[in-house]
C-alpha cells in the first residue's frame, strides 16, 4: 500500500481551488442548469438505486475525487485488503472479514494456508447447532427446548449481532433474543431476572475472552444458573466464540461448544462469523447465510467495479469531500425503517473506531482531519427531534437517507406516509424555501406586511444541505448484508486515503487500564495518585 499524505497529492490541491468554485454554487442551480443530473448522479445496482445527485459537487468534483482515489493507490489497496495482506500493520494481521462470505470455492491465503475449508468448518458447525437448538432437538439440562438466547459481548461482540438481530427481527423464529453488554449490573440483572435457567441459552462472545465487561457478566449468569443447576450442566447451557481457546475452557466451557474466529477479524467487522450465532439462532441458518450472501454480492460489486460507479468508493469519496474540503464535522444516518433502529450506533463503532486516527501510516501526526462523526435515528422520529438544526442550524450535515421501496406488513397507507417524509426531506434539504415564498405564504394567510417583515426571516430556509438517498427494493436479509459491507468498504476506501490504520484501536486501551487502576482503587479505598479533580470525585465515591 502506497503510503501517501493525500494532502500532497495533485489532485488534493486541484479539489482545493476547485473548492472556492463549489462553495458559493447552490445545488437548486445545479440541478436548473443540467436536465440530466440526476441521472448522471445515480448509481443502479441489483436492488439498490443510489441517488446521490443532492451534492455539493458537479462533474469535475467527481472526477477529481476519483483522480485523488487513484493518486492514493487505492486499487492496489484493495487488492491488498482481499488477498490478505498485513493491512492492519501495527498489529500484524491482515484484514479478512471478506473471507467469511466468500464462496466455498474461493481461496484466501494466510500465512501460505487456504483460509476457506476452516471458515466453512466453522459455518458448519453453527448450522448443525442453530438447527438443532430451533427444532428442539438440543434441550436443556431438565429436558425443555431452549426459549430463550442470551448474547454476551460487547462493541463488536455486541453491536454487530444486536444490530443485525434487531433489524431482522420480522424473519425472527419462536426464540427470544437478550442482549447484554454493558458492565453495569443493572443491565445483566434485569435481563435474567424473567429467564428461567431450564430453558435459556448463554452465548459468550469475546475474541480476547479478556474483555472486563463480558468475563464480569459471563461470570455473574454463570453464578446464577449454578443456583438452580448443577455445574456438569454448564456445558449444556453456555457456548462461546472466541479466539482464546485456553480462556474459554479456564472458565468451565466445554471444548465441543466453543465456536472458533480468527485473529484476521477484527471485532467490529467480525458479525459474520460466529459472532453472529445468536443472530443465525434468532432467523434460522439459512437467512443467515443469505446475509452473507448479500455481503459477498456487495464485495464483488465493490472489487470489480471503476470508481465512478462503485456504490462504497463514491460514497466515501463524497465524505471525504465534505469532511476535508467543507469542514464538516459529522454524519447523519437516517434509515426511513424502525427495524433499523440501531444500524446507527453499530455504525458508530465501525466507522469511528476504524477511522478516528491521528497519526498517519508513516507514524508521522497529519495535518488534515480524519474520522467523521456518525450519528442517526430512524425517520421520521428523527425529523422531529434533531431535524430543525439539519435544515436550519450553522452546520452542514451530510446526511445518509435508507428507504424501502417495500414494507415489511405490507400496509401501505403507512408506507407512503414514511417514504412521502423519505422523499420531502431530501428535497427540502436540497432546495430549502427562497424569502418571496415564505411572503407569498404568509399573505395568503392574511399576515399583515408589518407581520411578514418581523417573521419572514425565522421561515426561510436556505437549503444546499447534502444528502444521499439509497432506496432499497426490500429489507431482507440479503439487502441488510449488502448495506452493512456498504459501509465496511467506505470505511477501508477513506482510511486508504486519509492514510491511516482502519484496523486498530489503541485509543481505547488507556480507559480500560486505568479503569482497573481504580478498581484496585477502590478495594484500598485510596484516592492517591490522581490528579486533583479525579481524587476528590474519588473520595466522594468511596465515602
Ligand atoms: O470481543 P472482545 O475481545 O471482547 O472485544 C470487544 C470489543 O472491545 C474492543 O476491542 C474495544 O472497544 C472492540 O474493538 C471490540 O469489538
Amino acid at each position: 500500500m502506497k503510503n501517501i499524505n493525500p494532502t500532497t497529492t495533485k489532485a488534493w490541491k486541484e479539489l482545493e481551488d476547485h473548492y472556492k468554485e463549489i462553495q458559493v454554487e447552490h445545488m437548486k442551480n445545479m440541478f436548473n442548469n443540467d436536465e440530466e443530473r440526476a441521472d448522471k448522479f445515480t448509481i443502479k445496482w441489483e436492488d439498490f438505486y443510489l441517488d446521490y445527485s443532492k451534492n455539493r459537487m458537479n462533474e469535475t468534483t467527481g472526477k477529481l475525487l476519483n483522480k485523488l482515489a487513484v493518486e492514493c493507490g487505492l486499487k492496489e489497496a484493495m487488492d491488498a485488503y482481499f488477498q490478505g495482506d498485513a493491512i492492519n500493520q501495527t498489529e500484524g494481521r491482515p484484514v479478512l472479514h471478506t473471507a467469511l462470505r466468500a464462496s466455498k470455492t474461493a481461496n484466501v491465503q494466510v500465512h501460505g494456508e487456504n483460509v476457506i475449508p476452516e471458515v466453512q468448518e466453522v459455518k458448519e458447525k453453527i448450522r448443525t447447532f442453530t438447527d438443532e437448538v430451533i427444532e428442539g432437538k438440543r434441550k436443556g439440562f431438565t429436558g425443555k427446548k431452549f426459549t430463550d438466547i442470551v448474547n454476551i459481548g460487547i462493541g463488536g461482540s455486541d453491536l454487530g449481532p444486536v444490530m443485525v438481530a434487531d433489524s431482522l427481527k420480522f424473519y425472527q423464529n419462536h426464540l427470544n433474543l437478550h442482549f447484554i453488554s454493558n458492565v453495569d449490573g443493572d443491565h445483566v440483572h434485569d435481563t435474567i431476572q424473567d429467564l428461567n435457567p431450564e430453558t435459556t441459552l448463554f452465548v459468550i462472545v469475546s475474541k480476547t475472552f479478556t474483555t472486563m465487561e463480558t468475563i464480569s457478566n459471563a461470570t455473574t449468569v454463570r453464578e446464577w444458573f449454578l443456583k438452580k443447576a448443577p455445574e456438569k450442566e454448564v456445558s449444556k447451557h453456555f457456548v462461546a466464540v472466541s479466539t482464546n481457546l485456553n480462556k474459554v475452557e479456564s472458565f468451565g466451557i466445554d471444548p465441543d461448544n466453543i465456536f472458533p474466529m480468527w485473529d484476521w477479524v477484527g471485532g467490529r467487522f467480525s458479525l459474520w462469523s460466529a459472532v453472529g450465532l445468536s443472530v443465525a439462532l434468532g432467523i434460522g441458518y439459512n437467512n443467515f447465510e443469505s446475509l452473507l450472501e448479500g455481503a459477498r454480492k456487495m464485495d464483488d460489486h465493490f472489487r470489480n467495479t471503476d470508481f465512478e460507479k462503485n456504490i462504497p468508493v463514491q460514497l466515501a469519496l463524497i465524505s471525504i469531500w465534505y469532511n476535508n474540503f467543507f469542514g464538516a464535522e459529522s454524519e447523519a444516518v437516517i434509515p426511513y425503517s424502525q427495524y433499523l433502529d440501531k444500524f446507527p450506533s453499530y455504525l458508530q463503532q465501525a466507522i469511528m473506531e476504524s477511522n478516528g486516527k491521528s497519526v498517519d501510516r508513516n507514524g508521522e501526526k497529519v495535518n488534515y482531519q480524519t474520522g467523521t462523526i456518525i450519528w442517526g435515528e430512524p425517520g421520521t422520529n428523527s425529523q422531529h427531534a434533531f431535524f430543525q438544526l439539519i435544515h436550519q442550524g450553522t452546520k452542514l450535515i451530510p446526511a445518509d437517507f435508507i428507504g424501502f421501496k417495500e414494507s415489511l406488513f405490507g400496509d401501505q397507507g403507512h408506507h407512503d406516509k414514511l417514504m412521502a417524509n423519505y422523499f420531502a426531506q431530501t428535497e427540502a434539504l436540497l432546495n430549502g424555501k427562497r424569502e418571496e415564498v415564505v411572503e407569498e405564504e404568509l399573505r395568503s394567510m392574511r399576515f399583515s406586511q408589518e407581520e411578514i417583515d418581523r417573521i419572514k426571516s425565522f421561515k426561510v430556509f436556505e437549503g444546499n444541505n447534502p444528502t444521499n438517498t439509497l432506496l432499497v427494493q426490500k429489507l431482507t436479509p440479503e439487502s441488510l448484508g449488502k448495506l452493512i459491507a456498504m459501509y465496511e468498504h467506505k470505511i477501508f476506501v477513506q482510511g486508504v486515503i486519509w492514510n491511516i490504520f482502519s484496523y486498530d484501536q489503541w485509543g481505547v486501551e488507556l480507559g480500560k487500564q486505568l479503569a482497573n487502576k481504580i478498581l484496585s482503587d477502590f478495594k484500598s479505598n485510596n484516592s492517591e495518585g490522581h490528579d486533583s479533580s479525579t481524587q476528590n470525585l474519588l473520595k466522594f465515591y468511596m465515602n
